[in-house]
């Protein structure tokens, strides 16, 4: 049986899937609630939101993610941070999960990854789940109908958390598997249901593709000055860093919150929604965002709530730490209607420093910006465990290393040619601590971070004094509206003096070893840039 609109001559066999008992074919957000309510795959919450939670896997698994090593990306994948399957164990996978969606129900969406026309990339999306097709039927950008009756794709996602990987037969390493075949043009995903494998599948293949297209593929969220797309800002940053809440600006305007391209002239979104966390959600700090998680056809993941009620309960992580809601883009009032802006006229680096240790904004100096760029350096506060409050660095080149198939040099020399051609303004934020480290001090106050960054994007923090950082060599402003000059200087926010001198020595340290491995591929204005070890 067949339900929805799709090409008559782009059926699911087409895609080399045969034999599924019922496809549903790009269905709309209340048919796939409808579905997935006859499938038990959650509830309607309030305001017709949709309400799941996934099992055993409630985050990205990146070790179990794997590229398969075929001849003709054998050069160009970087193999050292892309586990290789072979083209033998991929053809068992395949085979495998073919023969296990015979029968079955499946939900199709025909999407495009990217804002872009000239840059796009028509990806069918196959899923199991219901709620999986509602969720990327978000988060990806949507043909008009009269496309779809023409839509082919250029690459298929095959997702099916029922279906178990065998270690011993497909070469991976337990029953969770995301194994990406660029020859074949297939990814396969079994064994999670958490909704995030669906959209950084086709981010990894968007890195894959789009730098040999002279475009810049970024872990980024961007936005831009009201009326003004030319004067468009990226942020860079690893999970939990803030691209989506400092991207959700109410002074600006929302181009996307998690995956960009950097072409000659423009910036624009991979995606048509945004997938935000919303563990303490503060209805005030980011009521746009709180808003949506009461909106028709969000998808809320892994919150608990009150069964009779359905409110959501923010503060309960007793499922995890990352509860999610997503929703279309246009649930945020003031996004853009195009997703595109111009070419970043400021680049901002965010990091989550739990050590306390980095200023709440720096200048960077391109030189610098490449620095962190290939440094990607974030912290992760350890867990939830009593008494446990040393915080976990975490160095993750171009801000996004389980996403980049292609080696950094790759990305860093296209960040380094775009920032010289567009004379972008580098900053590096620090969302994480002030006043001591992750169990001594606080998380840096939203609105400082926002009015640090309204300063930096209009233009005003240029004419601010700036001191140099001793340890790190970037440029730190004294002063600046609507901020206490103590925060700009972490050491005075530290009442232990001493003890602020040790942890930015033992940071810098951390920077000085972690960089090693690039030193080979960066130039003297680089490696002059480097933090040096204390
Ligand atoms: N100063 C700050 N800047 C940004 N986010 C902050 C800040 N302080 C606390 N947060 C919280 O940190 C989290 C940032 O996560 P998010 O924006 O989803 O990051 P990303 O999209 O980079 O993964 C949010 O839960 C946000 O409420
Ligand atoms: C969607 C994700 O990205 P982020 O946490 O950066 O928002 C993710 O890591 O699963
Ligand atoms: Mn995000």
């Amino acid at each position: 049986m067949e339900t929805g609109k799709v090409n008559p001559s782009f059926r699911l066999e087409q895609s080399g899937i045969t034999g599924v008992k019922t496809v549903h074919y790009n269905l709309l957000e209340h048919d796939l609630i409808n579905a997935a309510v006859r499938r038990g795959e959650g509830e309607v919450g309030r305001g017709g939101a949709f309400l799941v939670t996934t099992g055993k896997h409630t985050g990205r698994s990146p070790l179990d993610k794997f590229v398969v090593r075929e001849a003709s990306v054998e050069d160009s994948i970087w193999w050292e941070n892309n586990k290789p399957m072979s083209p033998e164990a991929f053809a068992v996978l395949k085979a495998d999960m073919l023969k296990h969606v015979k029968g079955s129900e499946m939900f199709v969406q025909d999407l495009y990854g990217g804002a872009d026309p000239e840059y796009r990339l028509n990806v069918r999306l196959v899923t199991e789940l219901a709620w999986h097709n509602l969720f990327i039927r978000h988060l990806l950008r949507r043909p008009e109908l009269e496309e779809l009756e023409t839509f082919t794709s250029e690459f298929t996602v095959l997702n099916c958390p029922s279906f178990n990987a065998d270690p011993a037969r497909h070469g991976c390493r337990s029953e969770t598997v995301i194994a990406i075949s660029f020859e074949e043009k297939l990814v396969l995903i079994g064994g999670t249901s958490y909704a995030g494998e669906n959209k950084k599948s086709v981010f990894s293949i968007l890195n894959y593709l789009l730098p040999a297209k002279g475009v810049m593929p970024m872990h980024c969220s961007a936005n831009h000055a009201p009326g003004n797309p030319k004067d468009t800002a990226v942020f860079f940053g690893l999970s939990g860093t803030g691209k989506t809440t400092l991207s959700a600006d109410p002074s600006r305007v929302l181009i996307g919150d998690d995956e960009h391209g950097w072409t000659s002239e423009s910036t624009f979104n991979f995606e048509g929604g945004c997938y935000a966390k919303t563990i303490d959600l503060n209805p005030k700090a980011e009521p746009e965002i709180y808003a949506t998680t009461s909106k028709f056809g969000t998808v809320i993941e892994n919150m608990v709530y009150d069964p009779y009620t359905k409110e959501l309960d923010f503060q309960d992580d007793s499922l995890t730490a990352n509860m999610r809601c997503a929703y279309p883009l246009h649930y945020i009032s003031n996004a853009s209607e195009t997703s595109i802006g111009g070419y970043p006229r400021n680049v901002v680096m965010l990091t989550c420093d739990a050590f306390g240790v980095l200023p709440p904004i720096a200048r960077l100096t391109p030189a610098q910006a490449m620095y962190h760029f290939l440094s990607g350096f974030t912290s992760k506060v350890a867990g939830t465990e009593k008494g446990v409050t040393e915080p976990q660095p975490t160095f993750s080149t171009c801000f996004g290393a389980p996403f980049m198939p292609r080696r950094p040099e790759v990305y860093g020399a296209l960040l380094r040619d775009k920032i010289a051609e567009h004379g972008a303004d580098c900053w590096l934020v620090n969302t994480g601590w002030t006043g001591g480290a992750y169990g001594t001090g606080s998380r840096m106050p939203i609105r400082a971070t926002r009015a640090l960054l309204h300063a930096a994007l209009d233009g005003s923090l240029k004419d601010a004094t700036f001191r140099t950082d001793p340890n790190f060599g970037f440029e730190v402003p004294i002063s600046v509206d609507g901020v206490s000059d103590v925060l700009l200087d972490p050491r005075r926010t530290w009442d232990d003096k001493a003890a602020y001198d040790a942890q930015a020595a033992k940071l810098a340290s951390m920077f000085a070893e972690n960089f090693g491995q690039y030193e080979p591929f960066v130039g003297e204005d680089v490696l002059a840039a480097a933090v040096k070890a204390a």
